[in-house]
Protein backbone atom coordinates (compact mmCIF):
# COMPACT_ATOMS: atom_id res chain seq x y z
CA UNK A 1 0.00 0.00 0.00
CA UNK A 2 1.26 3.71 -0.94
CA UNK A 3 0.64 5.75 1.70
CA UNK A 4 0.64 9.60 1.46
CA UNK A 5 0.17 11.98 3.83
CA UNK A 6 -1.51 15.47 2.50
CA UNK A 7 -0.56 18.48 5.22
CA UNK A 8 -2.56 21.79 5.15
CA UNK A 9 0.51 23.60 6.88
CA UNK A 10 -1.91 26.20 7.39
CA UNK A 11 -4.81 24.24 9.08
CA UNK A 12 -5.66 25.79 12.36
CA UNK A 13 -3.30 28.66 11.93
CA UNK A 14 -0.50 26.52 12.06
CA UNK A 15 -1.44 23.71 13.95
CA UNK A 16 -1.47 21.51 10.50
CA UNK A 17 2.45 21.72 9.86
CA UNK A 18 2.72 21.29 13.59
CA UNK A 19 1.18 18.10 13.72
CA UNK A 20 2.98 16.85 10.76
CA UNK A 21 6.10 17.59 12.56
CA UNK A 22 4.98 15.32 15.30
CA UNK A 23 4.42 12.60 12.81
CA UNK A 24 7.42 12.62 10.96
CA UNK A 25 9.67 12.26 13.80
CA UNK A 26 7.70 9.67 14.83
CA UNK A 27 6.86 7.41 11.43
CA UNK A 28 8.67 4.09 11.14
CA UNK A 29 6.25 3.57 7.39
CA UNK A 30 7.77 4.09 4.03
CA UNK A 31 5.51 7.12 3.04
CA UNK A 32 5.63 10.21 0.83
CA UNK A 33 4.23 13.43 1.98
CA UNK A 34 2.77 16.57 0.44
CA UNK A 35 2.35 19.77 2.24
CA UNK A 36 -0.20 22.09 0.17
CA UNK A 37 0.62 25.34 -1.24
CA UNK A 38 -2.65 27.32 -1.90
CA UNK A 39 -6.68 26.66 -1.92
CA UNK A 40 -7.56 23.75 -4.30
CA UNK A 41 -4.44 22.08 -4.30
CA UNK A 42 -5.32 19.48 -1.88
CA UNK A 43 -7.89 18.50 -4.35
CA UNK A 44 -5.70 18.27 -7.22
CA UNK A 45 -3.07 16.46 -4.98
CA UNK A 46 -5.57 14.19 -3.98
CA UNK A 47 -6.91 13.29 -7.27
CA UNK A 48 -3.39 12.59 -9.01
CA UNK A 49 -2.17 10.34 -6.02
CA UNK A 50 -6.07 8.46 -5.86
CA UNK A 51 -5.38 7.84 -9.91
CA UNK A 52 -2.49 5.64 -8.90
CA UNK A 53 -4.55 3.20 -7.14
CA UNK A 54 -4.53 -0.53 -8.29
CA UNK A 55 -6.10 -3.72 -6.32
CA UNK A 56 -2.81 -4.79 -5.87
CA UNK A 57 -1.21 -1.70 -5.14
CA UNK A 58 -3.70 0.79 -3.42
CA UNK A 59 -3.40 3.73 -1.90
CA UNK A 60 -3.79 5.27 1.17
CA UNK A 61 -4.73 9.35 1.94
CA UNK A 62 -4.00 11.01 5.13
CA UNK A 63 -5.23 14.45 5.15
CA UNK A 64 -3.64 16.56 7.91
CA UNK A 65 -5.86 19.50 8.49
CA UNK A 66 -9.24 21.06 9.02
CA UNK A 67 -12.50 19.85 7.94
CA UNK A 68 -11.55 21.88 4.74
CA UNK A 69 -8.45 19.83 3.90
CA UNK A 70 -10.37 16.77 4.26
CA UNK A 71 -13.15 17.78 2.05
CA UNK A 72 -10.59 18.48 -1.00
CA UNK A 73 -9.40 14.97 0.02
CA UNK A 74 -12.44 13.58 -0.86
CA UNK A 75 -13.21 15.99 -3.94
CA UNK A 76 -9.97 14.46 -5.77
CA UNK A 77 -10.45 10.79 -4.28
CA UNK A 78 -14.21 10.41 -5.00
CA UNK A 79 -13.93 8.58 -8.66
CA UNK A 80 -11.40 6.24 -7.68
CA UNK A 81 -11.36 2.50 -5.96
CA UNK A 82 -8.53 0.67 -3.98
CA UNK A 83 -8.26 4.42 -2.07
CA UNK A 84 -8.45 4.33 1.40
CA UNK A 85 -8.91 8.07 3.30
CA UNK A 86 -7.77 9.04 7.03
CA UNK A 87 -7.09 12.36 8.89
CA UNK A 88 -5.14 14.01 11.55
CA UNK A 89 -7.32 16.33 13.25
CA UNK A 90 -5.48 20.15 12.97
CA UNK A 91 -8.31 22.71 12.00
CA UNK A 92 -10.31 24.84 14.95
CA UNK A 93 -13.79 23.23 14.00
CA UNK A 94 -13.04 18.86 13.25
CA UNK A 95 -16.25 18.02 12.93
CA UNK A 96 -14.68 14.76 10.73
CA UNK A 97 -13.15 13.50 13.85
CA UNK A 98 -16.51 13.48 16.09
CA UNK A 99 -18.57 11.83 13.40
CA UNK A 100 -16.23 9.49 12.22
CA UNK A 101 -12.55 8.27 13.30
CA UNK A 102 -9.91 10.35 12.99
CA UNK A 103 -5.49 9.12 13.97
CA UNK A 104 -4.22 10.26 16.97
CA UNK A 105 -0.68 9.08 16.64
CA UNK A 106 1.62 7.75 14.02
CA UNK A 107 1.27 4.30 15.67
CA UNK A 108 -2.15 3.82 14.81
CA UNK A 109 -1.46 4.75 11.11
CA UNK A 110 0.93 1.88 11.21
CA UNK A 111 -1.41 -0.07 12.63
CA UNK A 112 -3.81 0.43 9.99
CA UNK A 113 -1.20 0.02 7.61
CA UNK A 114 -0.74 -3.85 9.23
CA UNK A 115 -4.47 -4.56 9.38
CA UNK A 116 -6.35 -2.24 6.52
CA UNK A 117 -9.42 -1.79 9.07
CA UNK A 118 -11.20 -0.03 7.54
CA UNK A 119 -14.89 0.84 6.92
CA UNK A 120 -17.18 1.98 3.63
CA UNK A 121 -19.17 5.71 4.16
CA UNK A 122 -21.66 7.55 2.08
CA UNK A 123 -21.20 10.85 0.58
CA UNK A 124 -23.52 13.70 -0.45
CA UNK A 125 -23.77 14.88 -4.10
CA UNK A 126 -24.84 18.71 -4.97
CA UNK A 127 -25.26 19.35 -8.00
CA UNK A 128 -26.33 23.19 -9.55
CA UNK A 129 -25.85 24.39 -12.49
CA UNK A 130 -23.38 22.04 -14.24
CA UNK A 131 -21.15 21.51 -11.41
CA UNK A 132 -21.22 18.32 -8.74
CA UNK A 133 -19.68 18.61 -5.17
CA UNK A 134 -19.34 15.80 -2.85
CA UNK A 135 -19.64 16.84 0.75
CA UNK A 136 -18.48 14.40 3.72
CA UNK A 137 -19.92 16.26 6.61
CA UNK A 138 -22.55 18.43 5.67
CA UNK A 139 -24.01 21.17 3.11
CA UNK A 140 -26.14 23.98 4.18
CA UNK A 141 -27.58 27.16 2.53
CA UNK A 142 -28.42 30.48 4.27
CA UNK A 143 -27.52 31.62 8.08
CA UNK A 144 -24.47 28.83 8.44
CA UNK A 145 -23.15 29.46 5.17
CA UNK A 146 -22.58 33.12 6.05
CA UNK A 147 -21.20 31.90 9.44
CA UNK A 148 -19.17 30.04 8.07
CA UNK A 149 -18.01 32.55 5.56
CA UNK A 150 -17.39 35.52 7.87
CA UNK A 151 -15.57 32.79 9.97
CA UNK A 152 -13.24 31.43 7.32
CA UNK A 153 -12.37 35.32 6.48
CA UNK A 154 -11.74 36.45 10.00
CA UNK A 155 -8.44 37.46 11.87
CA UNK A 156 -10.42 36.41 15.15
CA UNK A 157 -10.29 32.84 14.34
CA UNK A 158 -6.85 33.10 13.51
CA UNK A 159 -6.00 34.43 16.51
CA UNK A 160 -7.51 31.62 18.74
CA UNK A 161 -6.63 29.31 16.68
CA UNK A 162 -2.81 29.97 18.39
CA UNK A 163 -4.20 29.00 21.51
CA UNK A 164 -5.86 26.25 20.07
CA UNK A 165 -9.39 28.12 21.38
CA UNK A 166 -10.38 27.97 17.49
CA UNK A 167 -13.91 26.80 18.01
CA UNK A 168 -14.62 29.49 20.76
CA UNK A 169 -14.99 31.57 18.17
CA UNK A 170 -18.41 30.06 16.69
CA UNK A 171 -20.93 32.05 18.11
CA UNK A 172 -19.46 35.32 18.14
CA UNK A 173 -19.75 34.86 13.99
CA UNK A 174 -23.70 33.51 14.66
CA UNK A 175 -23.94 36.85 16.98
CA UNK A 176 -22.68 39.04 14.13
CA UNK A 177 -24.41 37.23 11.06
CA UNK A 178 -27.60 37.45 12.81
CA UNK A 179 -27.53 41.13 12.29
CA UNK A 180 -27.06 41.03 8.87
CA UNK A 181 -28.49 38.07 7.54
CA UNK A 182 -31.85 38.10 6.16
CA UNK A 183 -34.46 35.08 6.06
CA UNK A 184 -35.29 33.78 2.60
CA UNK A 185 -38.31 31.72 1.08
CA UNK A 186 -37.51 27.89 0.22
CA UNK A 187 -39.06 25.13 -1.99
CA UNK A 188 -38.36 21.70 -1.15
CA UNK A 189 -39.58 19.04 -4.00
CA UNK A 190 -38.94 15.46 -3.21
CA UNK A 191 -39.93 12.30 -3.97
CA UNK A 192 -42.96 13.85 -5.80
CA UNK A 193 -43.90 16.11 -2.97
CA UNK A 194 -43.78 19.86 -2.81
CA UNK A 195 -43.45 22.28 0.63
CA UNK A 196 -42.74 25.85 0.59
CA UNK A 197 -40.87 27.69 3.48
CA UNK A 198 -41.15 31.39 4.64
CA UNK A 199 -38.58 33.76 6.53
CA UNK A 200 -36.22 30.41 6.10
CA UNK A 201 -32.96 31.04 8.36
CA UNK A 202 -31.43 27.85 7.06
CA UNK A 203 -31.33 24.45 5.45
CA UNK A 204 -28.81 22.04 5.90
CA UNK A 205 -28.03 18.55 4.40
CA UNK A 206 -26.45 16.68 6.76
CA UNK A 207 -24.23 13.02 6.74
CA UNK A 208 -23.19 13.44 10.51
CA UNK A 209 -24.83 14.20 13.17
CA UNK A 210 -22.26 17.19 13.94
CA UNK A 211 -21.57 20.25 12.38
CA UNK A 212 -19.78 23.69 13.14
CA UNK A 213 -17.47 22.51 15.64
CA UNK A 214 -19.31 20.22 17.79
CA UNK A 215 -22.87 21.07 17.69
CA UNK A 216 -25.06 17.99 17.05
CA UNK A 217 -27.19 19.45 14.36
CA UNK A 218 -28.84 16.63 13.04
CA UNK A 219 -28.71 13.58 16.33
CA UNK A 220 -29.85 10.88 13.56
CA UNK A 221 -27.54 11.25 11.08
CA UNK A 222 -25.65 7.98 10.29
CA UNK A 223 -22.93 7.70 8.01
CA UNK A 224 -23.55 4.50 6.09
CA UNK A 225 -27.20 4.33 5.87
CA UNK A 226 -27.62 5.47 1.81
CA UNK A 227 -29.51 9.11 3.36
CA UNK A 228 -28.99 12.44 4.65
CA UNK A 229 -31.29 14.48 6.92
CA UNK A 230 -32.32 17.76 5.78
CA UNK A 231 -32.99 20.54 8.63
CA UNK A 232 -34.94 23.20 8.02
CA UNK A 233 -34.75 25.94 10.57
CA UNK A 234 -37.95 28.98 9.55
CA UNK A 235 -39.94 31.01 11.42
CA UNK A 236 -38.34 32.11 13.98
CA UNK A 237 -36.86 34.95 15.94
CA UNK A 238 -33.30 36.07 15.95
CA UNK A 239 -33.51 35.45 19.81
CA UNK A 240 -35.09 32.13 19.27
CA UNK A 241 -32.29 31.58 16.76
CA UNK A 242 -29.80 32.06 19.43
CA UNK A 243 -31.29 29.76 21.97
CA UNK A 244 -31.53 27.54 19.23
CA UNK A 245 -27.65 27.63 18.53
CA UNK A 246 -27.53 26.83 22.70
CA UNK A 247 -29.68 23.66 22.57
CA UNK A 248 -28.18 22.54 19.61
CA UNK A 249 -24.77 21.50 21.31
CA UNK A 250 -26.95 18.68 23.05
CA UNK A 251 -29.33 17.95 20.07
CA UNK A 252 -32.33 19.15 21.79
CA UNK A 253 -33.02 21.98 19.06
CA UNK A 254 -34.81 19.13 17.50
CA UNK A 255 -37.61 19.83 20.06
CA UNK A 256 -38.54 23.42 18.80
CA UNK A 257 -41.41 23.63 16.29
CA UNK A 258 -39.38 26.02 13.86
CA UNK A 259 -36.80 22.92 13.23
CA UNK A 260 -37.89 20.70 11.11
CA UNK A 261 -36.14 17.66 10.09
CA UNK A 262 -36.25 14.62 8.10
CA UNK A 263 -34.35 11.88 5.98
CA UNK A 264 -34.18 11.75 2.40
CA UNK A 265 -32.27 9.70 -0.63
CA UNK A 266 -32.75 12.87 -2.79
CA UNK A 267 -34.03 16.48 -2.45
CA UNK A 268 -34.40 19.45 -5.01
CA UNK A 269 -34.12 23.21 -3.13
CA UNK A 270 -35.31 25.89 -5.19
CA UNK A 271 -34.54 29.43 -3.67
CA UNK A 272 -36.50 32.80 -4.17
CA UNK A 273 -33.31 34.81 -4.18
CA UNK A 274 -29.46 34.19 -4.67
CA UNK A 275 -28.46 32.43 -1.33
CA UNK A 276 -24.81 31.65 0.21
CA UNK A 277 -24.45 27.65 0.51
CA UNK A 278 -21.46 25.60 2.31
CA UNK A 279 -19.71 22.31 1.68
CA UNK A 280 -18.09 20.86 5.30
CA UNK A 281 -17.46 24.39 6.10
CA UNK A 282 -16.30 26.08 2.99
CA UNK A 283 -18.12 28.64 1.25
CA UNK A 284 -19.65 27.71 -2.11
CA UNK A 285 -19.89 29.85 -5.48
CA UNK A 286 -22.76 29.19 -6.59
CA UNK A 287 -23.29 29.93 -10.27
CA UNK A 288 -25.38 33.16 -10.73
CA UNK A 289 -28.65 33.16 -11.98
CA UNK A 290 -29.24 29.48 -10.73
CA UNK A 291 -31.74 29.13 -7.85
CA UNK A 292 -31.76 25.00 -7.81
CA UNK A 293 -29.60 22.51 -5.97
CA UNK A 294 -30.35 19.32 -6.36
CA UNK A 295 -28.87 17.05 -3.15
CA UNK A 296 -28.70 13.57 -3.63
CA UNK A 297 -26.22 10.83 -1.46
CA UNK A 298 -23.70 8.06 -2.94
CA UNK A 299 -23.92 5.11 -0.95
CA UNK A 300 -20.91 3.82 0.86
CA UNK A 301 -18.19 6.17 -1.36
CA UNK A 302 -15.06 6.00 -0.16
CA UNK A 303 -13.39 4.37 2.68
CA UNK A 304 -12.33 5.58 5.98
CA UNK A 305 -8.77 4.30 7.16
CA UNK A 306 -8.68 3.68 11.12
N1 LIG B 1 -1.19 26.25 1.39
C1 LIG B 1 -2.39 26.78 1.47
N2 LIG B 1 -2.56 28.12 1.41
C2 LIG B 1 -3.78 28.68 1.54
N3 LIG B 1 -4.92 27.99 1.69
C3 LIG B 1 -4.82 26.65 1.77
C4 LIG B 1 -3.55 25.98 1.67
N4 LIG B 1 -3.77 24.66 1.78
C5 LIG B 1 -5.10 24.49 1.94
N5 LIG B 1 -5.73 25.68 1.94
C6 LIG B 1 -7.16 25.97 2.13
O1 LIG B 1 -7.40 26.22 3.50
C7 LIG B 1 -8.80 26.10 3.72
C8 LIG B 1 -9.11 25.76 5.16
O2 LIG B 1 -8.59 24.54 5.49
P1 LIG B 1 -9.10 23.70 6.76
O3 LIG B 1 -10.59 23.70 6.85
O4 LIG B 1 -8.43 22.40 6.68
O5 LIG B 1 -8.50 24.47 8.00
P2 LIG B 1 -9.21 25.43 9.05
O6 LIG B 1 -10.14 26.35 8.35
O7 LIG B 1 -8.12 26.03 9.87
O8 LIG B 1 -9.99 24.37 9.94
P3 LIG B 1 -11.54 24.29 10.33
O9 LIG B 1 -12.31 24.15 9.03
O10 LIG B 1 -11.63 23.05 11.17
O11 LIG B 1 -11.82 25.55 11.07
C9 LIG B 1 -9.28 25.12 2.67
O12 LIG B 1 -10.19 25.81 1.84
C10 LIG B 1 -8.05 24.79 1.85
O13 LIG B 1 -8.31 24.75 0.46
Amino acid sequence: MEVHFIINPYAGNGQGIKRWRQFEQQLAIPYQSHLTKYEGHTMLLANELAGRATKENPVCLIAIGGDGTIHEVLNGAIHFKNVYLGAVSAGSGNDFARGYQAFKTSKQVEQFINTVNSSSHDCGVVKQGGTTKYFINNFGVGFDALVAGIANSSSLKRSLNKWKLGKLSYPYYVIHALFTYKPFKLTISREGKIKQYQNVWFVTASNQPYFGGGMKLSPNSNTSDGQFELTVVSNLSKWKLLFLFGTVFLGKHTLLKEVEQFAAMEAKLIFDEPVMAHADGETQKLATGQNKIQITVQKKAWNLAK
